[in-house]
């Protein structure tokens, strides 16, 4: 169970829990939640990177959104004219202290209020749930001596790339969470993290069907979950390690369905347009992929809202009880 041992308070177990999932399905944020409760919260330094990405995913998302739109009135021109610009040039125009920033806040506030923008957010709202929820935000996010809050940095998407450890202390554990990139360019260094590992925690967006992946715009975002998630649970590598299953992004799921019904992309779906026979058959349709082979490895499955402090900790507790319990068993004292 990639166990260690020792602190100056007696023997801990130390496990590596690697979490695995697709882009965006919310393995960071999980993390970051993990830094939020057992370490205190956000160093200045990723603090102060939070608020230039999430000023940076502002203007890029409007002006991505604005290229969409076929025409906004005539008097907001001047300020569209700008945002492209900036949104180039973003070295240029995003210092607080430069020339340029205090009309380029201007013309991000106007632009987030323009009624074309909130249809086309509206339309498009699933496209990019954590961008467009900002646009809320932007006077907040652009006020010059503007600090992130909890929340702001719980939200702030940023792909990761390559292969992050971080260890937390927690109660009798000492656990090594291991974040990899999930988008499909990232899953090379996959095989790499799978060594020496106690637990994989499977993290899966339930509100990601009915869209393509941001890495091809062909594949529905679940169908390519649910494969991925058969291949891990049945790789050879992991084929003893506890592994959790996290249905992730509850919070979004009544909207998601009002939006897109679960008929579109799963024609076996005869159920209501309703939350809980919705998760139902989402959480099934994982749970059939883990018994295509016979499997004897500790196993749970969690809902949870990862942006939540109060739910993932509730959730947090019942995978620690589980990684305690595979602990103690690995340690012959279970
Ligand atoms: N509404 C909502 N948003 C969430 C939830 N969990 C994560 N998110 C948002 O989803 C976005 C992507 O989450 P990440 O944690 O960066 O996803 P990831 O799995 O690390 O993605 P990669 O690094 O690309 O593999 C972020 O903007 C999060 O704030 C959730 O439970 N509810
Ligand atoms: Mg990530």
């Amino acid at each position: 169970m990639g166990c260690g041992s020792s602190s100056s308070a007696g023997p801990k177990a130390s496990i590596r829990v690697l979490l695995l999932g697709g882009g965006g399905c919310g393995k960071t944020t999980f993390v970051k939640q993990m830094k939020l409760n057992y370490r205190g919260g956000f160093s200045i330094n990723e603090t102060n990177e939070v608020k230039q990405k999430l000023r940076s995913n502002i203007l890029q998302r409007l002006v991505k959104s604005l290229n969409d739109i076929e025409s906004v009135s005539d008097e907001s021109q001047q300020a569209v004219e700008l945002l492209r610009k900036a949104a180039s040039q973003e070295y240029e125009f995003m210092s607080e202290n430069g020339e340029h920033y205090e009309q380029l806040a201007k013309a991000v506030v106007l632009a987030c209020d323009l009624e074309e923008i909130q249809e086309y957010k509206a339309e498009n709202y699933f496209l990019s749930p954590w961008d467009f929820d900002l646009f809320d935000s932007a006077q907040r996010i652009f006020a010059k001596g503007y600090e992130p809050s909890h929340t702001d940095i719980l939200m702030c998407r940023s792909p990761t790339t390559g292969l992050h450890e971080y260890s937390f202390s927690v109660d009798s554990l000492d656990l090594i969470f291991i974040d990899v990139g999930g988008q499909r360019k990232e899953r090379a260094t996959w095989a790499k993290a799978m060594e020496n590992i106690g637990a994989v925690i499977y993290v899966a967006s339930l509100a990601e069907y009915g869209q393509h992946l941001e890495e091809d715009n062909v594949k529905d975002r679940m169908v390519e979950s649910l494969e991925l998630f058969q291949r891990v649970f049945h790789s050879p590598k992991l084929a003893a390690i506890p592994t959790v299953l996290l249905l992730n992004k509850f919070d979004l799921l009544e909207q998601k369905l009002q939006m897109t019904p679960l008929t579109s992309v799963f024609a076996d779906y005869d159920g209501p347009n309703e939350v809980e026979p919705a998760y139902e058959f989402i959480s099934k349709k994982f749970i059939e992929r883990m018994m295509l082979k016979p499997s004897t490895k500790d196993f749970v499955c969690q809902r949870v809202s990862a942006i939540d402090q109060g739910n993932f900790m509730k959730v947090f507790q019942v995978i620690k009880a589980m990684l305690i319990s595979s602990s103690l068993r690995e340690s012959g004292l279970g």
